[in-house]
């Protein structure tokens, strides 16, 4: 029996079949891809090509996009930065279980906060979270502004919009950094190589 947060007398429940039979079944090893940036550096964008690549050579994958779990799970939250920390403790809680569940878990959030990332690798074990970071500059996720939100940050009519007036936390050691090469963004599909080639190298796309 124990207390967990504000949960008393509940008990761990132990199932016959475990990670190692699933990931045994799927022919690889679960973890969590954790893709971090600013506002229109990528993240989504590499997240489904990373996805896609990975499915195309026979692996399971789930993309959690930031913007998606909004829409659901997290609707109930906006971006202060209690809200934030909470948006990315769930998405870190979700992850953990996915990726024990034997996938390739690929997040995609800004998560601007050093800690809140750090939680969500601390709680994924055997060392299967993998931070990648989008260092693109602000001024190309600015120049790009799919979604019209930093010009309405400039105008104010955003408050605390990531990059503008609310602070980002750049990585100091992830596992992975993406950056421009002599001012040109790399394409995803040479990005979600690059990572394809980091996770074959770890050995978890095999059992
Ligand atoms: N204030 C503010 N700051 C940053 N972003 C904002 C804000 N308001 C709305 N949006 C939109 O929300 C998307 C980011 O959601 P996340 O869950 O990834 O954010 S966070 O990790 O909790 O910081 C983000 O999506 P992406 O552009 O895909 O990053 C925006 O579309
Ligand atoms: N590697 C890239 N090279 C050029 N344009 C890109 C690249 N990655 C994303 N984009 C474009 O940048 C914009 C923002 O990308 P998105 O993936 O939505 O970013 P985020 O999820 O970080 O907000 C989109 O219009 C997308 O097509």
């Amino acid at each position: 029996m124990s207390v967990i947060g504000k949960s008393t007398n509940i008990f761990w429940q132990e199932c016959q079949v475990g990670k190692v039979d699933r990931e045994k079944l799927l022919k690889q090893k679960g973890c969590v891809v954790w893709i971090t940036g600013l506002s229109g550096s990528g993240k989504s964008t590499l997240a489904c090509t990373l996805s896609r690549e990975l499915h195309s050579k026979g692996n399971l994958t789930y993309v959690l996009d930031g913007d998606n779990l909004r829409h659901g799970l997290n609707k109930d939250l906006g971006f202060s930065a209690k809200d934030r920390t909470e948006n990315i403790r769930r998405v870190g809680e979700v992850a953990k279980l996915f990726a024990d569940s034997g996938l390739v878990c690929i997040a995609s959030l800004i998560s601007p906060y050093r800690k809140d990332r750090d939680f969500c690798r601390a709680i994924v074990p055997d060392s299967r979270f993998i931070e990648v970071f989008m260092n693109m500059p602000l001024e190309l996720c600015e120049a790009r502004d799919t979604k019209g939100l930093y010009k309405l940050a400039r105008a104010g009519k955003i408050k605390g919009f990531t990059g503008i007036d609310d602070p980002y936390e750049p990585p100091l050691n992830c596992e992975i950094e993406i950056k421009q090469e002599n001012g040109i963004c790399p394409s995803p599909l040479s990005m979600a190589g690059h990572i394809v080639d980091y996770l074959e190298e770890k050995g978890l796309l095999q059992e």
